[in-house]
């Protein structure tokens, strides 16, 4: 066996059974098929629609917090069906609270944010009835006495996950699970982070999506599983003609993916072009997409830490914020009492407070 192994690892042309076929597969298909970004965005009306939103994270009152500026500036983005967008962007940019802006799971004028022509927060039809996926970065749900982000875990097997999903087409379910290598057989408690990530993608990807909203979710996948989704996605976005936005921070083989790339930077969607109107990318060489990217941020770090030694200038004077009791990290984790507030309703014990921080 080990001597018919190694004379067929010598000849190029010999079969070689050990090597996993999916991974093949996705990069042959990734080469045959080519890229029609130009045809696909013709389609009448968009897939996403922004106009003109800004956006805040509220406070306990619903407000949005004394002092700070808005996460989300005026951003106007058009997405047609049939375009593979990649939502880049340095950290904390804005990517996850607009991709969740767009999946309806924030509160935002309604006029302002349209999916498929429909009112992303208000129109809850959009995601029950599947016509808008978002899947996030974690697999995570919040258990009373463990804690909030637990990963989804439990000893029954993967498959009752997948068949919890009314209404899917048997071909569809099979084709996903295949596409993903996932068994579904599988122990919920026992997977690791990459398999758990999959059973979680089967589950988003399940039933046939108008739009998909993907928020770094290949970042526990191996290579060949990444490829294996990429090709399925592109194939997706070709064939049935859906809207995928995509933020993530691996590009690797993602310059034969993506129609479009959309690059927010301080709250600001600075562009949204095709592929083949950026100067580094159109050419879709391997490796191009990293090394285009790193010049935009670098771009980017130089403005910011200007903005900040301005801002540094113009210093404010100290806040007391308040834990309420709240998880860190949620909408409303903290109560900001500025110094007019303080007076007017005369929060002035909080600043005594073992549960006040000072912040500048
Ligand atoms: N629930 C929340 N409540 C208040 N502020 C939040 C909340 N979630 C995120 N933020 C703040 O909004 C800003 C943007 O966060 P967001 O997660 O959208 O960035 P991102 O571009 O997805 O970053 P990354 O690339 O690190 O994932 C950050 O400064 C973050 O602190």
């Amino acid at each position: 066996m080990a001597n018919a192994k190694a004379k067929a690892d010598a000849d190029p042309d010999a079969p070689k059974p050990w090597l996993r076929k999916p991974g093949r597969d996705a990069t042959e298909r990734a080469e045959r098929a080519p890229v029609k970004t130009a045809e696909v965005v013709s389609i009448d009306g968009p897939g996403i629609e922004v106009r003109g939103l800004t956006f805040s994270y509220p406070g306990l009152d619903g407000s949005p917090l004394a002092g700070t500026t808005p996460l989300i500036r005026d951003m106007r983005l058009r997405l047609a069906p049939g375009t593979c967008t990649l939502l880049l962007g340095a950290n904390g940019a804005g990517k996850t609270t607009l991709l969740k802006i767009l999946a309806g799971k924030h509160l935002v004028p309604r006029e302002r944010v349209l999916v498929l022509g429909r009112e992303a927060f208000y129109d809850t039809g959009l995601t029950s009835s599947g016509d808008l996926s978002f899947i996030g970065g974690n697999w995570q749900r919040d258990v009373a006495f463990a804690g909030y982000n637990i990963p989804l875990a439990g000893d029954f097997p993967a498959s009752r996950m997948l068949d919890s999903i009314p209404g899917v087409d048997p071909a569809r379910k099979q084709r996903i699970i295949e596409v993903l290598d996932v068994d579904v057989n599988w122990r919920m408690h026992k997977v690791s982070d990459g398999q758990r990530r999959r059973v979680q993608l089967a589950w988003g990807l399940m039933l046939p999506y108008k739009v998909l909203l993907l928020d770094e979710i290949t970042v526990d996948l191996d290579v060949l599983g990444r490829a294996e989704l990429m090709s399925f996605l592109r194939s997706e976005c070709i064939e049935r003609q859906v809207t995928i936005v995509y933020a993530t921070h691996i590009f690797d083989g993602l310059e034969s993916f993506m129609s479009h790339v959309a690059f927010v930077a301080n709250g600001e969607l600075k562009f949204c072009k095709k592929f083949e109107d950026i100067e580094g990318l159109k050419d879709r060489e391997p490796g191009s997409l990293l090394a285009t990217v790193e010049g935009w941020l670098r771009e980017e770090y130089v403005l910011q830490r200007e903005r900040k030694a301005l801002e540094k200038k113009e210093k404010k004077d100290f806040q007391f914020n308040r834990n309420n009791g709240w998880a860190a990290g949620r909408t409303t984790s903290t109560v900001t009492f500025g110094p007019t507030l303080d007076q007017t309703r005369n929060h002035t014990g909080i600043a005594g407070s073992s549960n006040a921080v000072m912040r500048n």
